[in-house]
């Protein structure tokens, strides 16, 4: 599962990688140069744009000059500037410098604002400023640098890091940070890029492999991790030949009143969709043909008239999925007090259901052990109060679910799992999802996984991801606008074959070319799966 390491880890695995693997720094960071290069030539293929590269003197600078270097060589027209930071510079960094020069190329030193090299919009930028080694917020000239940087419309490249952003800390002075359009991040994806204070400072990132220590990377602890399909695809279960609907368990879900009968369909089709073997709506009397009509194949059990009043379940449920569309009536806060004192089986609660606990939130502790809490950050928020900054954020769900052993999904660009103390967030989905009807989906989803006996932790984190993946694939025929709730619900299926197919065999460029231009395509038949 990729980690995310500290700032301290990723030098420590780079002092690993040196002592252990017999490469000095100044080979890795040639190294990692070349693969940056190796992206930029990829995407250029010899374009004759202008590459305006500017390096701080640290190792990040350092990058910048081999990436210049690398450029140069290979006939692109690169400006290589140095802006002054102080007097230390790197010792791989005035190697570098050096052998700049040996293939005759000066970098210009910006020494003052007046030195500032024009930079148009149709230019390319490398910001090779700082990277891990931030300490604090950039100013003076350096920080006219970045505002000049960011006033000129090019597309810029970062190298590890959008200069001025911190790893592992707010930034404090918001215009003192590249906006990158992309970002080249090193060996493990960094904490800072899944923060929504964050968006502005890189559109899109990736994590170029630089080989550093396996073994270190291994042991490394860590609270925080990024889920990609490799992690989510072990945890499917297939089905046997003799299996029944009676195997796949029987998912109950409570909620909906007067004109929010749409929340608890769409969370019942949901989780009848995704397998739960048997679903009961438990509504208010007003939505029964509307629920009976629109999802044929699920139970129907009802309460009072116009909202939720009772909660008398009789039916013995694998899992309760509650609060959506469900509204804080007060008879509904009293009948839900009550549930919560006589319940014993595991729930999924979201919307109202955290809307009525976030009021007393002594309720919290009627909720049993492994419980999953679905709320997105307003609903999050009204349960811990304000956050400092989206680091405080983090922190308050880590210790919320470790307190009361419940498993928090919080929702939003990178849903974040809290789990145990640690937090695992989602790769998956894109805006398509900002849809009314999306977080209900999502509850019915895992609702249905736990039903069929995923423990609630995985049903957690398979939910979110097949959730999010869902809007990748719509995508195909569909724009963000157009894509609504029920379309996660029909694209669950290819989520589902998503996960399962076999990842095309990459075949090297050379190779598919000289196989006529064939290209690789995923096994058919059976042999699709594994
Ligand atoms: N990890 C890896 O495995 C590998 C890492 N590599 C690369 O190394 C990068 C890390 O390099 P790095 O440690 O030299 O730090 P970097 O970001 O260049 O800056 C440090 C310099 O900037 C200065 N400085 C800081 N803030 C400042 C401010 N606001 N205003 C002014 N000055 C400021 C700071 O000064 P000081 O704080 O000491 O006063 C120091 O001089 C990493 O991101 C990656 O690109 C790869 O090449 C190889 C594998
Ligand atoms: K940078």
């Amino acid at each position: 599962m990729p980690k995310i390491l500290s700032v301290k880890q990723l030098y420590a695995a780079d002092t690993a990688t040196v002592k252990k693997n017999d490469i000095s720094f100044i080979d890795l960071m040639e190294h990692v140069g070349t693969l940056c290069f190796q992206w930029i030539h990829d995407r250029l293929q010899g374009d004759p744009i202008t590459i305006q590269i500017f390096c701080g003197t640290g190792n990040n600078g350092g990058d910048g000059l081999v990436i210049a270097r690398h450029l140069k060589q290979y006939g692109y027209n690169v400006k290589t500037h140095i802006i002054n930071c102080g007097n230390d510079r790197s010792e791989v960094f005035l190697k570098n410098y050096d052998r700049l020069k040996e293939i005759g190329v000066w970098a210009e030193m910006i020494t003052c604002e007046s030195e500032l090299p024009a930079v148009s919009e149709n230019d390319m930028v490398v910001d090779a400023i700082f990277g891990l080694g931030l300490s604090r917020k950039p100013e003076n000239l350096i920080k006219k640098v970045i505002e000049h940087i960011n006033g000129s419309n090019a597309f810029v490249l970062s190298i590890d890091f959008p200069s001025g952003l911190y790893a592992e800390k707010s930034v404090t002075d918001t215009v003192s940070v590249v906006k990158a359009y992309h970002t080249l991040t090193f060996q493990t994806p960094k904490l800072a890029f899944l923060l929504p204070e964050n968006r502005y400072y890189t559109k899109t990132w990736e994590v170029l492999d630089i080989g550093l220590d396996a073994e270190y990377i291994y042991n490394a602890k860590t609270d925080n991790y990024l889920l990609y399909k490799q992690d989510i695809k072990p945890m499917y279960r297939f089905r046997e030949k003799f299996s029944h609907k009676g195997e796949f368990g029987h998912a109950v879900i409570i909620g909906g009143s007067y004109g929010k009968m749409g929340a608890v369909t769409l969370s019942t089709k949901a989780a009848i969709s995704i397998g739960s073997g048997l679903v009961t709506a438990h509504i208010p009397q007003c939505g029964y043909q509307i629920i009976q009509t629109s999802v044929p194949e699920i139970m129907v059990e009802v309460d009072a008239e116009n909202e939720m009043q009772k909660f008398d379940i009789n039916i013995n449920a694998t899992v309760i999925g509650i609060g959506v569309g469900m509204g804080t009536h007060i008879e509904t806060v009293k009948g839900f007090t009550e549930f919560l004192n006589k319940n014993k089986v595991p729930l999924v609660l979201d919307a109202d259901a955290l809307n009525i606990i976030s009021k007393n939130k002594e309720l919290l502790k009627l909720v049993p052990e492994n419980s999953v809490l679905t709320p997105h950050p307003k609903e999050f928020e009204r349960l811990v109060g304000k956050w400092k900054n989206d680091y405080d954020k983090l922190k308050k769900l880590r210790s919320l679910s470790k307190k009361h052993k419940i498993i928090i999904v919080l929702k939003g660009a990178y849903s974040a799992i809290a789990h145990e103390g640690a937090l695992f967030f989602n790769s998956t989905g894109n805006p398509a999802l900002s849809t009314a009807g999306s977080g209900d989906v999502l509850t019915g989803i895992i609702t249905g996984l736990i039903a069929q006996n995923y423990h609630p932790f995985e049903a957690a984190k398979m939910g979110v991801y097949l959730h999010g993946k869902t809007s990748e694939l719509a995508m195909k025929t569909k724009v963000y606008e157009t894509f609504i709730a029920s379309d996660i619900i029909d694209y669950l299926s290819s989520a589902i074959m998503d996960l399962l197919m076999k990842e095309p065999k990459v075949v090297p460029q050379k190779e598919a070319e000289s196989k006529n231009d064939k290209k690789a395509k995923p096994d058919e038949g059976t042999e699709m799966y594994i």
